[in-house]
């Protein structure tokens, strides 16, 4: 059992210290094992195997421990688009630089995605309306929601004002395949935040202009009233805007005072200068696409992507209660009448188990032996 007991702590001290800020990760390693260590290795297994790397989780710790480059770090170093701006690279990239706006709708709503879990773990932030405009925002919510089915989130989708294009078709028909609900304007639950956790705005973009006209204006505005009415001890539903907050002017951002006011708001490309005045808790960059060509000519300042990200946060997160981090890792107990009679079966169940988690070594184990009493 010692052996077992050193590696347990061994793990909790090396989760603590790549996770946790240095003085925190000094405390848990300090920590003196109790009795709630010493777990038999028929419950300490599935445990092991239990630590499946949260997306959300480990996203956003991650963003806590890398080390930030500087404009990452000072939103006042990065560039800002004004609409034209934005419409021009947009018409660069599709035109003389070869994309299709399939492609660049893809990764855009990929990373809208991407940003997403790193932020809100499916396990708590299962729910995912997404309401989508008529033109490539909207798009971009449609691509996002098919990706955050394959991140183990339920979406559903209010499109109201469907464009009649084949790239649209196709990203109906695919999310209509994975049996996503497609919610009519009469569908939609009166308190969206009772149904749903997270609300995606994939109303309007870049190319918003004037006043929101029917029936997004009424959408725009159940958005606003969430952030209005919300029961503070309620967990409300958080909203995350894709690319501009609907109904924002594009460069001054929320004229009236009276707009929405996103959680996060993810910029792709570059933002575009109505961010500035976005005073939510997480602001990404996506669409990881721009090429060094359209960064000189524009002469953009771009925080640089970690690895192979697909999103990266502007600014510094916001404090963290690192008691809410606190994972619960009681497994069901393994009984006796559960057990597949051939070991060897039952250790190609917990091995499938340990590859289905994404575990990175799934075939590292523990051994430990009890005696004919049951104890270590
Ligand atoms: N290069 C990139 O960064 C990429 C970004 N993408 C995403 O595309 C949008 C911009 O898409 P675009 O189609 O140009 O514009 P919008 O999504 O903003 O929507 C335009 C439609 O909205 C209508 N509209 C405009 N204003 C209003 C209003 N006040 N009320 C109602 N409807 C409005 C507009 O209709 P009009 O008749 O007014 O022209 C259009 O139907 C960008 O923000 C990114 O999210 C790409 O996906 C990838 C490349
Ligand atoms: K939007």
């Amino acid at each position: 059992m010692l052996p077992l007991l050193r590696k347990a702590k061994r793990m909790s001290c090396l989760l603590s210290q790549t996770l946790l800020p240095s003085s925190a990760a000094n405390s848990v390693c300090n920590f003196k094992p109790t009795h709630s260590l010493i777990a038999p290795h028929h419950l300490l297994l599935p445990r092991l195997l239990g630590l499946r790397p949260k997306i959300g989780f480990l996203g956003s710790v991650r963003g806590m421990a890398t080390k930030m480059d500087s404009i990452q770090q000072n939103p006042e170093a990065i560039s800002y688009l004004n609409q034209k701006e934005a419409a021009e690279i947009d018409e660069i990239l599709m035109g003389p630089l070869g994309f299709s706006v399939d492609q660049l709708m893809e990764l855009a709503g990929l990373s809208v995605a991407a940003a997403i879990a790193e932020v809100y773990r499916p396990s708590e932030y299962s729910r995912v309306l997404t309401i989508c405009g008529p033109g490539n925002n909207g798009g971009d919510g449609l691509v996002a929601a098919r990706h955050l089915y394959h991140f183990g989130y339920k979406p559903f989708i209010c499109y109201p004002k469907r464009t009649a294009k084949p790239l649209y078709d196709g990203l109906v028909t695919q999310l209509e395949s994975l049996s996503v609900p497609f919610l009519s304007l009469e569908d939609l639950p009166k308190d969206l935040s009772d149904s749903f956790d997270i609300l995606v705005d994939a109303i309007f973009g870049f190319s918003f202009h004037g006043s929101p006209r029917p029936p997004f204006d009424d959408l725009i505005q159940r958005l606003v009233s969430l952030k209005i009415n919300g029961d503070t001890h309620q967990k409300s539903s958080a909203i995350i805007s894709i690319d501009i907050p609907s109904g924002w002017h594009v460069e001054e951002g929320d004229l009236s005072g009276e707009g929405i006011k996103p959680d996060m708001l993810v910029s792709l490309t570059a933002p575009k200068l109505c961010a500035k005045r976005f005073s939510g808790s997480h602001h990404f960059l996506g669409g990881r696409f721009v090429p060094p060509s359209i960064r000189n000519k524009f002469k953009l300042q771009l925080p640089a992507y970690p690895g192979t990200s697909m999103c990266i946060r502007i600014g510094k997160p916001p404090k963290i209660d690192i008691s809410s981090l606190r994972e619960n890792y009681i497994s069901p107990a393994l009984l006796e009448e559960e057990v597949v009679a051939d070991p060897f079966d039952q250790f190609q169940k917990w091995f499938d188990d340990a590859m289905a988690a994404g575990l990175k070594e799934p075939n590292a184990m523990a051994l430990s032996t009890t005696g004919k009493d049951g104890k270590p």
